[in-house]
């Protein structure tokens, strides 16, 4: 249970009606947003529950009081809805609902929370076919229909009009606007300006707001990283509070939140480099499933650029076979691949800042067994792969270490979950590694402008790295080169927190 609020009676003698004199305990940890409605508060809130057969489901709750502590008003009242979610002529709000994401709970979510959610600030969203309706007030709903859904739409909004997105899926969601929006910025001579003109204004990017309803969330949980850390204890500003899940963060800030340009990556792929996918994966129908394989020369990322093992866990997780399992499948297929400690055989290059901005070094390592390289700190919530990646930050790190045995690989993991704790760690080599023993040896760990791996493998098993989830196969030979994006293709919507303290880091 979180810190409660009591919300105390109206006075006697003041004019309010019996029915308004309520006292409330309040969960803090699940407000929303607290509302003025004439002179009463509503203080909306998120219900979370889960049934005995594990399923989650979620309703929006609303208690009214007459009073509310300033402290709670100063953090959660929200007088009207904020400029970002009002559809007019010049601005397009769309609810982007995944079906596919995390459990495929974002459909149920919408209905149960965020439309009624919006109908208080007297928001309503319909779906379109067409333009009917885009250019009104009413909220633009899409529902995604396949794997492409997403990146298809990113890449045709209206020209000329601001857009938000709000987006109800995991990291998935995101790496798919961003690819179809980038796309459409490469063919566009206008979007920035170009390097030799910096004065042409910097046109309204698409703002992006995340409601994390993916598996790993690794963007929203980065960003939030800091706003956790208030509850957790873990900030100069600690308290012992209950943290609000997720949603409930991810809700405050659509209503609260402020926007940030999203940093990215662009990753090219030497040619002969194929995008896997899957055709026809419906749950009723998966051993119809067939893989698909279309040719790819780069993509844009925002979260992370892997070979090794943590590319083979997410590609090995993600067939057909794997997926029956729910979630347990990502535990299964760890188990499986640490037993075979697979040694990639590989040339990774790097610069490495600020020794150098422009030449490149090889990692001295023949084999390797994780190579990643990130623009935030989380996978997940509580796995922190980059401990120094801050929120915004836009600084590329490599996590890098050879191959190390299942026991170690693990220990070292392990200690990823234990807030970064990895990095640092050595040890002395045995000849049994795969590589020559009695070396000093650790987890390499590096801010790099640029990240060249080129694969020497012949088995296509090993040939696979992962780019914000999706999974490219290399050729035999094969290279990816990673490299920042010096022109942001995406806004974000993130906690006024984040954005203060990237504003003060620089
Ligand atoms: N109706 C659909 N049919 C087929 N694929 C879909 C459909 N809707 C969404 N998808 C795809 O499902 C994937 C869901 O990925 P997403 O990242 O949102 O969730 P996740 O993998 O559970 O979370 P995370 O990446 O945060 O761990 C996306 O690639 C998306 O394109």
């Amino acid at each position: 249970m979180g810190r409660t609020s009591h919300i105390t009676p109206p006075e006697l003698g003041s004019n309010k009606t019996a029915e308004d004199t309520v006292s409330i305990d309040v969960d803090e940890s699940s407000i929303i947003c607290v509302r003025l409605r004439e002179d009463v508060y509503d203080i909306l809130s998120l219900k979370e529950d889960t049934s005995e057969d594990g399923s989650l489901s979620f309703h929006l709750s609303r208690q009214s009081a007459t009073d509310v502590p300033e402290s709670l008003l100063d953090r959660f009242l929200v007088k009207e809805a904020p400029e970002h979610l009002r559809a007019a002529d010049t601005r397009q709000v769309h609810l982007v609902v995944s079906t596919r994401s995390g459990t495929g709970l974002a459909l149920d979510f919408y209905h149960s929370v965020l439309q009624p959610l919006l109908g208080e600030f007297g928001l309503s969203a319909a779906a379109s076919g067409g333009d009917d309706g885009k250019s009104s007030s009413l909220l633009h709903l899409v529902t995604t229909q396949d794997a492409q859904s997403i990146q298809d739409f990113a890449a045709n909004l209206t020209p000329g009009v601001e857009h938000t997105l709000v987006l109800l899926s995991g990291d998935g969601g995101i790496v798919e606007s961003l690819n179809g929006k980038a796309t459409v910025d490469d063919d566009d001579d206008d979007n920035t300006g170009g390097p030799g003109e910096p004065s042409r204004p910097r046109r309204s990017l698409p703002l992006i707001a995340m409601l994390p309803l993916g598996t790993g969330n690794a963007l929203f949980n980065s960003l939030h990283k800091d706003v956790y850390a208030v509850y957790s204890g873990n900030s100069s500003a600690g308290s012992a509070a209950a943290a609000p899940s997720p949603l409930v963060l991810g809700l405050r800030t659509l209503l609260r939140g402020r926007r940030a340009p999203l940093p990215s990556f662009r990753v090219d792929f030497s040619p002969g480099s194929q995008q896997i996918s899957y055709r026809g994966a419906t749950d009723a129908a998966i051993a119809a499933v067939e893989e698909q394989l279309r040719p790819v020369t780069h993509l844009y990322g925002a979260i992370v650029a892997s070979y090794g093992f943590h590319a083979q866990l997410v590609w090995e997780s993600d067939t057909p076979e794997y997926r029956k399992h729910g979630a347990k499948r990502f535990g299964m297929v760890a188990a499986e691949l640490l037993k075979e400690s697979h040694a990639y055989d590989a040339r990774v290059d790097r610069n490495i800042i600020p020794l150098s901005s422009v030449q490149q070094q090889p990692i001295e390592r023949q084999r390797h067994a994780y190579v990643l390289a990130t623009l935030v700190s989380n996978l997940e919530r509580t796995f922190t792969i980059s401990p120094a990646s801050r929120p915004l930050d836009g600084r590329l790190r490599l996590v890098h270490f050879g191959p190390v045995g299942g026991e170690r690989t693990m220990e070292i993991m392990t200690r990823a979950y234990d807030d970064g704790k990895h990095v640092g760690m050595t040890w002395t080599t045995v000849a049994a590694d795969g590589g020559e023993g009695g070396k000093q040896e650790g987890v390499g760990y590096e801010q790099v402008g640029e990240v060249r791996v080129e694969t020497r493998e012949e088995d296509a098993r090993w040939r696979k790295v992962c780019i914000d989830g999706a999974i490219v196969e290399l050729p035999p030979g094969g290279s990816m080169t990673v490299r920042t994006e010096s022109v942001p293709h995406l806004d974000i919507l993130v906690d006024l927190s984040v954005v203060a303290a990237a504003a003060a880091s620089i």
